[in-house]
Order: C-alpha cells, then structure tokens, then sequence
C-alpha cells in the first residue's frame, strides 16, 4: 500500500503521525512510505532519519493526498486539507466528528474511508488509541489549570498545594477515566484537595480503592455536581459518551455560584465540551474569562508535548497500521472487529452511531461497508 503522511498544521500541533520507526516497521511490511518535507521536525525527526528507515521525502502535502491510499495523521484534517482528500481514500486519524459538522459534511462529501482513532475499542470497552493521550492530558490539565489560577492569568491567586499554614487548592475533577485519574494523580501529586465525580459506581469504586485518602470521590449528580464546582478552586472536565458530544454538566448559570477566578479546564473540549461556556482555544490563546471563570478549552493539548504525545501515539497506532496496509481496510476490519470501531465515515455515509445520531444523519452500521 501506498501510505503518507503530512505535516500538521493545526496550531501550535507538533506531533507527527508517522515517527521514522513507524515507517520503517511499515517499509519493513513492503509498503511504500512518504513523508511530507518537515513533517518530524517538531519531534526532532529529520527527513534524513525517514529516508534512512525508507520512506520517500516529498514537497508539502499535495502529493501526499494526491497519490496515497492511506494518510496518516495525529489531528482532524483542517479545511485546506479536507479539499484534498479523494474519494475512496482511507483517512486514519483523530476526528472527533459529533461536535463538528462542518468536518463531516466535508468527509461525507469527499467519499473518503474514515477511521477516527478515539473511537478504535480495546477490551472491556477501552479505548487504546485515545488512552495515550488522554494520560498526557489528563497529566497536562494541572500543570495548565494550576497556571491559570495566578494572578496574572486571571485566576483566584491559589496555590494548588498550599504551604505549610494555609490550606491547599481544592481540584475537581468530572469524570474518573483515563483524563480523570491521570489529573487527579498530577493534582494529588502536589498536595491539592481532590475529589473525582463520576456516574459509574465501578470507575468510583477503581478510583476510591487506588486513592484512598488522597482523593474523595462522589456520585455525578446535578446536586453533587453543582456542589463540588461551587467550591473549587480548580474544575477539570474529564467526562466522555465514546463518539458523541459531550453532555454540557456545568451550565452558564452555575457560574455565578462559583468562586470568582476559579478556573475550569475542559478537556473534553475536542468531543464539544461538557461546560455550557466552553469553546475550543488554541496553545496561542489557550483562555478566556466568562462571569469571572476562566476557562482553559485548547483541542490539541498533547501537541504541546510533542515528543512524549507522538511516540506515545505511534504505539498504539502502529499495529493497526500496519493491518490496514497489509490486508486492505475491509479485511482488516473484518479480522480485527475493534478495529472496525473506528471506521466512522465511509462512501458519502455516517457509519458510527452517535456521531449520525448527534448530527442527524442515517447510521450505516460497519457490517454494511464490509460486506
Ligand atoms: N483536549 C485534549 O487535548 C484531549 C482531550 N481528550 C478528551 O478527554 C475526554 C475524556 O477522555 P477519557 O478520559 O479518555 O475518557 P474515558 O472514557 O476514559 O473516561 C470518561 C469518564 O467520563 C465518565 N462520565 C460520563 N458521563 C459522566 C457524567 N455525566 N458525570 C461524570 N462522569 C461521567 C465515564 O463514566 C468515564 O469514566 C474525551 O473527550 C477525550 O477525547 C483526550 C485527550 C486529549
Ligand atoms: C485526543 C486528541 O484530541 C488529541 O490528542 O489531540
Ligand atoms: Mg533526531
């Protein structure tokens, strides 16, 4: 197969979404590998090291979408690349559809054959080409939350881990997934007062016995929930319904009720968000301030971390990769049934529920393209 992959262009997004080891386990499988000019620099990846793993370098990225069977890629294609895609085209990314129909109505008019990663399944209803990046954002939500809460960023002027005398920032966290824990870990980590909401007595029950002290944990309710941010010093959203937009938890409203300079951090924001005020912000201007609550909403906060984000990445993406190239989409999915998950567009049709359900359009479940 013959497979590309361009350089990023969303802001600030420097990950890649072929490494050179990538590309020479898919040259290695006999496949035809091209690397945009450029597109590893971000991880220090030169064309050199892809012509050494044996990939062909070519000039920006319209031979790539020209020519290639498959296009690899970290982030949902943007406008100008959308124009590029040709019908057929397998498109093997993160898309993140139900929240952006601008997106889908371009995919389903192009014909391509999309395949989001965040919708990919693992055992036990996992999600392993998102878990990755949602420890590396789950980690990040802290850091940016914790920077936003200065002074001179807008925030209340809270230290997470307080000092010795004064007590310690108090951080919620909506939803104990992989986001949830790996913030409440960061958070707990530097001594903040935590406490995890979530909706499903198991993930409470993981989160409570790996916590213990360190973190409180309650039943996601609008009582509890209204509770919880009003107090915070820090919430992060955390909540995710696979492949569908994210429920709007915090309203416009409760803002009032909450303390002047606290921060939100909504990482949910690449599935629409789960605070009624979000709306998604780059790593240019990554906040803003409605009623006195900044809030924290940028798409792509991997990207900032780059080298750990794109190799992390490229483990879990790789070996379906490579049996996409190897056996052809169609048999790949038909082999491999979690994969076949992601398959979210295909021939001018919707093909993942939630996201048909979401936008309005016919589902066309995947058994369908199979056949
Ligand atoms: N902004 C960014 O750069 C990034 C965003 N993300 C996003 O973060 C979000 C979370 O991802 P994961 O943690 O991997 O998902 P996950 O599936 O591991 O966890 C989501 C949790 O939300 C809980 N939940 C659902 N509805 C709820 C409600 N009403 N109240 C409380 N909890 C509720 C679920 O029970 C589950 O435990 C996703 O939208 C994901 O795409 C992930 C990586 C990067
Ligand atoms: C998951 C996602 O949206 C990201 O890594 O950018
Ligand atoms: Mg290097």
């Amino acid at each position: 197969m013959l497979i590309g992959c361009p350089k990023e262009i969303k802001n600030h997004e420097y990950r890649v979404g072929l490494t050179p080891e990538s590309a020479r386990e898919l040259a290695r499988h006999g496949h035809e590998v091209w690397i945009e000019s450029g597109a590893g620099l971000g991880i220090d990846a030169t064309d050199e090291e892809y012509r050494a793993a044996g990939a062909k370098i070519v000039d920006g990225p319209d031979p790539i979408f020209a020519e290639c069977e498959m296009v690899v890629k970290v982030k949902e294609p943007q406008a100008g690349e959308r124009s590029k895609l040709r019908e057929g085209q397998i498109l093997y990314t993160y898309l993140h559809l139900a929240p952006d129909r601008e997106q889908t109505v371009d995919l389903v008019n192009a014909g391509v054959t999309a395949i989001a990663y965040e919708t990919v399944t693992g055992p036990h209803g996992s999600l392993p080409l998102l878990k990755p990046m949602s420890q590396v954002a789950g980690r990040m939500s802290v850091q940016a939350g914790a920077t936003a809460l200065e002074k001179a960023h807008g925030g209340r002027g809270v230290l997470l881990g307080g000092v010795p005398g004064v007590m310690p920032g108090k951080v919620v966290v909506i939803g104990g997934g992989v986001v949830g824990f790996n913030a409440a870990q960061m958070a707990a980590g530097v001594g903040a007062d935590v406490t995890i909401l979530d909706r499903d007595p198991e993930v409470l029950e993981r989160v409570g016995t790996h916590f213990e002290t360190r973190a409180k944990t309650r039943f996601s309710n609008a009582a509890n929930l209204h509770d919880a941010v009003c107090q915070a010093d820090l919430v992060i959203g955390a909540v995710l319904i696979p492949g569908a937009a994210a429920p709007k938890l915090v309203t416009r409203e409760m803002l009032g009720d909450m303390q002047k300079g606290a921060v939100l951090v909504d990482v949910a924001i690449d599935q629409g968000g789960c605070f009624e005020t979000s709306k998604a912000t780059t790593h240019d201007n990554p906040t803003y301030v409605v009623d006195g609550i900044v809030h924290y909403c940028v798409a792509n906060m991997p990207g900032a971390v780059a080298r750990t984000s794109t190799y992390a990445l490229n483990n879990v993406t790789l070996p379906h990769a490579l049996q996409i190239a190897d056996l052809g989409w169609k048999g790949a999915m038909r082999a491999n049934a979690h994969l076949a998950e992601g398959l979210n567009v295909w021939d001018g049709k919707v093909t993942y529920q939630a996201v048909a359900e979401d936008l309005g359009y016919e589902y066309v479940p995947v058994e369908k393209a199979l056949a």
